[in-house]
């Protein structure tokens, strides 16, 4: 059926030409709005399956405005612009878009961009809609198990996790009896971990009397309908007692409460707690209200049951630890919540085809984590095949990711599959796919399209069934905005983004990791572990990490290789560049000034390596093997940061 078109846009003569375009390939267009009241008629009579708007409309509302009403519709929409700055572009981003155009505005890209539009929000609504269903089951299978309020919420905050993040959550009855504290929580301590928070934790953890929490509790008032707070001063500020205290003890920044009436005036309230601000939406309740008859009848087949025995139980539950090991990420160390968090959606997606874009600086681990969602997808016992498109030289790509003739170019001896091929039935992964030159751009944007790839130099095509995922340490956005990556293979890409944070920003992870590699390495070496030096220890704490977990990695190979096995680990390099002061005075305000501290220090740490291969790059001992990158990564790095080779080869060690 023809897809239903609104163009809004104030230009009479773009506007016409639009239209004529889109009707000739079939579609059909609702109308022409040329202001952003006219677009508010015609998305009210809510017959929309598509628009195309115009950024900068006359009168009070711009584009924005009516994006923002659009996405509440569910209503996909690409920009228009004639303008493509990086300013325009982040506000732009802020609405969700389904594509960005940039005006005059081609045939050709105007439709494609329609296509991806309309398959990316068939894809994002099919996908929400079967994971709730899901969501929805899991609920009512908890229901039918017969546990008690405990069991119950443990294993409701698993599957609650992906949909509504959270580091601590707790359920409990209002009105609240300050007699008698039978709230129960639970705090991620992992990724499938969770440890249970009762009465006795809390007064351990807050170093209160019993007493002490019960004036507490007395002086607590209790929201009756469903809130988000925000401690500090912006936001909805946090007035209950208790829920301040919590969040102060523990660390928290943000809260959802979510209350269930069980009738007779009583209530059960859920809360949803974050280390992170700003976290939760109105579409967190939405879910929530969705879900609210499942949540109904579990509350009350379990809180309002056994409140008399929870206390019992909890000590024994405690005793025990209530600790599951995460086996779905076991080679991924770290429990930070921005980890986690990263490691939720990868969960969430690795079952689908979907593909993913992981994001995040080099080193913070893409690679293990796109390994993990090839593992826990339905494709795990085909192939993973990674292709390091950095290290690629431009004029090889083409035939080592789709093959080649025997004959195709010199030096082609045989047909030679390409890496697309060698992937059939799995997993692609394009690390540093923001180094692709453009013109392979144009041609992988071609093979996802169409799903099948060409041999270079004949005409054998072959139909591949991959999943892709891709990774960069690039700022797409910037990148599409100096016009070196594409925008249509980005929205193609980006259908699920990840970011993985860097290390400075989870220093909490650097004992674990420390730990993990120390052992790794002695086990390795045959060497004993004896552990790590407090002095090792604060300073690793206290350095900024610009080559994030593979540049700690290294710093503990070296250690062990030079612990002589009876003493402690110590620290055997000094940390280059450091420059820890700048971020941990929190004199840092904006986006911009992080990036140049982030170059600063990468550029440090690649000017300190080759200061110590006396500028070589490649081979053992070279640079590059110094960094664990690969010497093309290493190159590329050196140019874009205008190290130069040359400054170094007559230096002397420091
Ligand atoms: N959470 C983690 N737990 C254990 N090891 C990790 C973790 N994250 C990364 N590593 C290790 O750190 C090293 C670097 O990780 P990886 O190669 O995945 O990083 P990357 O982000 O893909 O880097 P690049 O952008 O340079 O390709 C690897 O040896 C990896 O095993």
């Amino acid at each position: 059926m023809s897809k239903k078109i609104l163009i809004v846009e104030d230009e009479f003569i773009v506007a016409n030409n639009l239209q004529l375009i889109l009707e000739v390939a079939g579609y059909t267009v609702r109308g022409i709005a040329a202001s952003a009241k006219e677009a508010q008629e015609y998305i009210e009579q809510n017959d929309l399956d598509l628009v195309l708007l115009d950024i900068k409309l006359k009168g009070k509302l711009s584009g924005i405005d009516i994006a923002r009403q659009l996405r509440a519709g569910h209503i996909p929409f690409i920009f228009l612009s004639a303008y493509a700055n990086q300013a325009i572009l982040e506000e732009a981003k802020t609405t969700e878009p389904y594509g960005f155009l940039v005006k005059p505005v081609r045939e050709k890209d105007l439709l494609v961009a329609l296509e991806i539009a309309w398959y990316l929000h068939q894809h994002s609504f099919e996908s929400k809609w079967r994971r709730e269903e899901q969501l929805q089951k899991s609920i009512a299978e908890i229901m039918n198990e017969g546990l008690d309020a405990q069991q119950s919420l443990c294993k409701m905050a698993k599957v609650l996790q992906p949909y509504i993040p959270f580091d601590f959550i707790v359920s409990g009855m209002r009105p609240m009896d300050a007699q008698q504290f039978t709230d129960i929580g639970y705090l991620r301590t992992g990724f499938d971990e969770y440890q249970f928070i009762g009465e006795k934790e809390l007064e351990n953890i807050a170093g209160l009397s019993k007493t002490g929490l019960q004036g507490i509790m007395e002086n607590s008032v209790f929201d009756n309908h469903a809130n988000i707070y925000t401690y500090g001063m912006t936001g909805n500020v946090v007035n209950n007692l208790l829920q301040r205290k919590l969040m102060e003890w523990l660390r928290m920044q943000s809260y959802l409460v979510f209350p269930l009436s069980l009738g007779y005036g009583l209530s059960v309230h859920y809360y949803f707690y974050s280390r992170q601000i700003n976290i939760y939406h109105k579409e967190h309740i939405a879910l929530l209200n969705r879900l609210k008859i499942c949540l109904e009848e579990l509350a009350g087949k379990t809180v309002y049951a056994s409140t008399s025995s929870m206390l019992q139980s909890a000590t024994s539950k405690k005793k025990r630890g209530e600790v599951t090991e995460n086996k779905l990420f076991k080679d991924i160390i770290g429990n930070h919540h921005l980890l986690l968090s990263a490691l939720d959606l990868a969960a969430q997606v690795a079952p689908y085809n979907t593909s993913v874009l992981i994001l995040g600086e080099s080193g913070t681990g893409k690679e293990g984590v796109a390994q993990a969602i090839h593992k826990l997808s339905p494709r795990k016992n085909a192939p993973f095949i990674k292709v390091n498109c950095a290290a690629i030289p431009a004029t090889l790509i083409e035939s080592e990711l789709f093959g080649h003739e025997k004959g195709a170019f010199t030096g082609a001896i045989e047909k030679r599959k390409g890496k697309f091929e060698l992937a059939d039935g799995g997993t692609i992964f394009l690390d540093e796919i923001g180094e692709l030159p453009l013109s392979m751009q144009v041609k992988l944007l071609r093979v996802l399209q169409e799903r099948e790839i060409e041999y270079v130099g004949g005409s054998t095509t072959v139909k591949i069934n991959v999943r892709i995922v891709a990774a960069t340490n690039r700022n797409l956005e910037q990148e599409i905005a100096a016009q070196n990556f594409r925008l249509d293979l980005y929205y193609r890409l980006n259908v699920f983004p990840l970011t993985l944070p860097p290390l400075r920003e989870r220093k909490t992870d650097i004992a674990p990791l420390a730990n993990y590699f120390a052992q790794k390495f002695c086990h390795s070496l045959n060497k004993p572990f004896n552990g790590i030096t407090d002095s090792m220890m604060e300073k690793m704490y206290a350095y900024h990490w610009p080559g994030n977990i593979r540049e700690l990695e290294n710093i503990i190979e070296q250690s062990v290789v030079l612990n002589d096995g009876k003493s402690k680990l110590e620290l055997m390099r000094s940390f280059h560049g450091a420059s820890p002061g700048i971020i941990a005075n929190e004199m840092v305000n904006t986006f911009e000034q992080v990036k140049h501290i982030q170059q600063q220090t990468e550029r440090e740490y690649i000017t300190a390596c080759l200061k110590k291969t006396k500028g070589r790059i490649r081979g053992v001992g070279g640079a590059a093997a110094l960094l664990n990158i690969k010497p093309s990564t290493l190159e590329s790095k050196m140019a874009k940061l205008q190290i130069n080779r040359q400054d170094f080869t007559g230096s002397t060690e420091p």
